[in-house]
């Protein structure tokens, strides 16, 4: 056991893919894996291990923010010596081009987190994705239906905001969407020499204002499960 897992050692597969929301790990268990058991319920946070094609696979919800993931991808990596880290997460899109339901992969991160800078010394990090996994999720993002993109994401620590000029800045430089999660996930990736790519499905475009509701988003997950899995087996 770790501080906030409740898995014994080797309960926890090498490759693990990580939904903020708990309930997705199991939506992940139930539809994906096979013979799959939860190892973890502390704090509601689910965990499960099962196999995708004979292949030992883990699904640990991280919750929201880069602070939780941090101690969560800490965790798996540092205490049950996991690998590979495929986030499989949601995002509002920045670009008009981009629709809800479509999938970006998140090659490098942007943040206004403050996370990198505390342990660069006040400099600035940029932290990227595995490109091997990148490469292969990209390639298997082809055979699907909605619209792949490929390119830097906005991490940030508010959900809720004062104001949207910040992000309009960084639309106007290109990036694509944005989550809460990333920066601590690639960033503990390259710390301990591991694996990391966040795949995000888009659940609010926030240039007109449309979102998912709950439960339509929790329909939407398919392709990108299906994504990441092919991916995190292969690489
Ligand atoms: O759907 P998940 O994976 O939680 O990701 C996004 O959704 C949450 C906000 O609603 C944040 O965690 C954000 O990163
Ligand atoms: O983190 C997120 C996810 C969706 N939409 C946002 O504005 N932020």
């Amino acid at each position: 056991m770790s501080r906030h897992l409740g898995a014994k050692k080797g309960e926890i597969a090498e490759r693990v893919l990580l939904p903020g929301d708990p309930l997705r790990a199991r939506f992940v268990a139930e539809h994906f894996l096979e013979n799959a058991y939860c190892y973890n319920e502390v704090r509601g946070m689910y965990g499960y291990t099962g196999t995708f094609k004979g292949v030992p696979i883990s699904v640990q919800g991280t919750g929201m923010g880069n602070p939780s993931m941090s101690i969560y991808g800490t965790e798996l990596v540092n205490d049950y010596g996991v690998k590979k880290l495929i986030r499989i997460g949601t995002c509002g899109a920045m670009q008009k081009d981009i629709q809800i339901r479509d999938i970006i992969l998140a090659q490098a991160v942007s943040s206004d987190s403050n996370l990198t800078e505390k342990i660069f010394y006040g400099n600035n990090y940029a932290p990227i994705a595995d490109f091997p996994l990148l490469m292969k999720a990209f390639q298997q993002a082809q055979g699907k239906k909605g619209n792949v993109f490929v390119g830097n994401i906005y991490n940030s620590d508010e959900f809720y905001r004062e104001t949207l000029d910040r992000l309009h800045k960084f639309m106007e430089f290109g990036v694509l969407g944005v989550e809460m999660e990333s920066t601590a996930l690639y960033t503990l990736a390259a710390k301990y020499g591991v694996k990391a790519l966040s795949i995000l499905t888009v659940g609010s475009q926030l240039l007109t204002n449309e979102s998912l509701t709950h439960e339509e988003s929790e329909k939407s997950f398919f392709d990108m499960v299906d994504i990441a899995l092919q991916t995190i087996i292969d690489e």
